[in-house]
């Protein structure tokens, strides 16, 4: 313990030799302060102008030199196409086009002194785009993409430089303008424009289709069904959209079946016209009572357009009514010809008896005789297997983005190819009125979410069986809601009665 204390003793200064030692650094601060101020007197006095600048411009060098740079910038040139009226075909400047809408979108008017204002009564609707000399700033993913408005020089000609957007950015952002953001903008032009677009229905007229605007105004939200039945049906088509490459990669036709079955009136052509709006697809409604055989059918499908629905209703009729039909022409024509099918006195081809198997070696034999619009007449009937492979067939190797639609009353009487899995992807049951379905009539018909005769009607309606058009119907009547309420909850309440005396 004792060398402890005396090798500690060693080691320390004394107190005395401490303060002197602080006095002599204080003494040598202050000196070199005062020749330091003394030594930038001299040089501002001594040292010449010229060679005080030269100074200055090595700091400035060296600054230069250690300070951070400013990116570099990089710049992409979209010129309008010279001559060219604001919507382009093909001509070049769909590009400058596609940018100044987006842009339009993204100006905020309140920022910006002078804009130009363009669009008309006639024209579309109304444009703001930026002077020629000014520039914005968009941002995308957290990045800042400035775009410049650059005048075009001289009259449209040979010399003349067309007018110009100009985006630039920091250059190492270029993969991200070139993969992501460009794309990002012509998909956001592409889809208002879809929205923009007004949807066609199609009837089929012979082998050709006949268009018309189509204005259905069922959306999800307004339709009545099962919240999560719901939610399912949306998201399955938001997964068939996105799945352009997956299709392709398994070899798949790239379309989606959708088999819609319930009682009358729950609403199956509401769903139809419903996912029509949401994917801003348009319909093609095949009649098939109305096709002649089987050239025609190839026809109509080869002739749909992509992005396309195409919705044959009450399946079960179409069949079973064609077998109905045949069955009349065979008493009328007298004999069936069991080998190969044979003319009834209208000239019409009657074998009705076309099974899932003989099916494939028949199908695609040819009649010779022309008929009026030039074609070989083929007049076997169409078997519902025989429909399905031949959409099969032909949608894969033309066409994307094609949903099929059947409807049904009747799911049981069905042909089971139809059910058959890998036929029809999805199967959507719409059942009669529940109370979530009621809940969102009631807030289509009057905004409401709440009424004191809900409690009554919620219970009514899990004792009586009564379809969103029955009840749509009954909220129709009147435009005050306790009234409509009441009449609803009245009328449910007979049903409830009739169901009583019947057992
Ligand atoms: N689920 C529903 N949601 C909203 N409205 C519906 C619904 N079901 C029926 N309606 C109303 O009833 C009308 C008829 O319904 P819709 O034609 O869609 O039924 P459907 O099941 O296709 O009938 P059908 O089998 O007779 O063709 C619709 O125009 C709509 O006003």
């Amino acid at each position: 313990m004792a060398s402890d204390r005396s090798s500690a003793a060693v080691a320390l200064p004394s107190y005395p030799k401490a303060v002197e030692a602080y006095r002599k650094a204080v003494a040598t601060a202050a000196t070199a302060t005062a020749y330091a101020v003394l030594a930038r007197g001299m040089a501002r006095e001594l040292l010449p102008h010229d060679l005080r600048a030269a100074a200055s411009w090595a700091a400035s060098l060296l600054r230069a030199r250690f300070e951070p740079r400013p990116a570099d910038r990089h710049t992409f040139v979209i010129k309008r196409a010279l001559g060219s009226s604001l919507h382009n075909d093909g001509d070049g400047g769909e590009l400058y086009d596609e940018v100044r809408q987006y842009l339009a979108t993204r100006i905020d008017p309140h920022s910006m002194r002078r804009l130009c204002l363009s669009g008309g009564v006639r024209g579309s609707s109304k444009v703001l785009s930026m002077e020629h000399g000014d520039s914005m700033v968009d941002m995308f993913e957290g990045v800042a993409f400035t775009w410049e408005s650059v005048a075009g020089e001289g009259r449209s000609g040979a010399a003349a430089v067309a007018e110009s957007l100009e985006l630039s950015f920091d250059a190492e952002h270029t993969d991200m303008a070139l993969e992501r953001y460009v794309p990002f903008i012509t998909a956001t032009v592409e889809e208002a424009w879809n929205q923009d677009q007004s949807l066609l229905i199609y009837m089929n007229e012979g082998s050709g289709w006949g268009g018309m605007n189509h204005h259905h105004p069922a959306t999800f939200d307004t339709l009545a069904m099962n919240p999560e039945l719901k939610q399912s049906v949306i998201a399955d088509l938001d997964r068939f959209l996105k799945r352009r490459d997956y299709y392709r990669r398994i070899g798949k036709a790239w379309k989606r079946g959708y088999l819609l079955y319930g009682p009358p009136g729950t609403g199956k052509s509401s769903l139809v016209a419903a996912m029509a709006n949401y994917l801003r697809f348009d319909l093609y409604d095949l009649d098939l009572s109305e096709v002649r055989g089987n050239t025609f059918l190839q026809r109509l499908l080869t002739r749909m357009s992509n992005k396309s629905i195409l919705v044959i209703e009450d399946i079960d009729c179409c069949f079973s009514a064609a077998s109905r039909e045949d069955g009349k022409k065979d008493q009328a024509g007298g004999k069936k010809d069991q080998a190969g099918g044979k003319k009834d006195q209208a000239g019409d081809d009657v074998d009705s008896d076309y099974s899932d198997d003989d099916y494939s070696d028949d199908y695609y034999s040819d009649d010779d005789a022309p008929d009026p619009w030039g074609m070989p007449q083929q007049e076997q009937k169409i078997t519902l297997s025989g429909l399905l492979n031949f959409i099969d067939g032909l949608w894969s190797t033309s066409g994307e983005e094609r949903i099929i639609v059947f409807t049904t009353n009747y799911k049981d009487r069905l042909d089971p190819a139809l059910l058959r899995p890998g036929r029809m992807d999805m199967h959507v049951y719409m059942g009669y009125c529940g109370w979530e379905a009621f809940k969102t009539l009631a807030h289509n018909y009057f905004l409401i979410d709440d009424h004191p005769l809900f409690p009554e009607i919620q219970e009514l309606l899990s004792e009586v069986e009564v379809t969103p058009a029955e009840v749509s119907e009954m909220l129709l009547r009147s435009e005050d809601a306790d009234a409509a309420l009441q009449g609803l909850s009245k009328f449910l309440g007979e049903k409830k009665q009739a169901i009583g005396e019947q057992n």
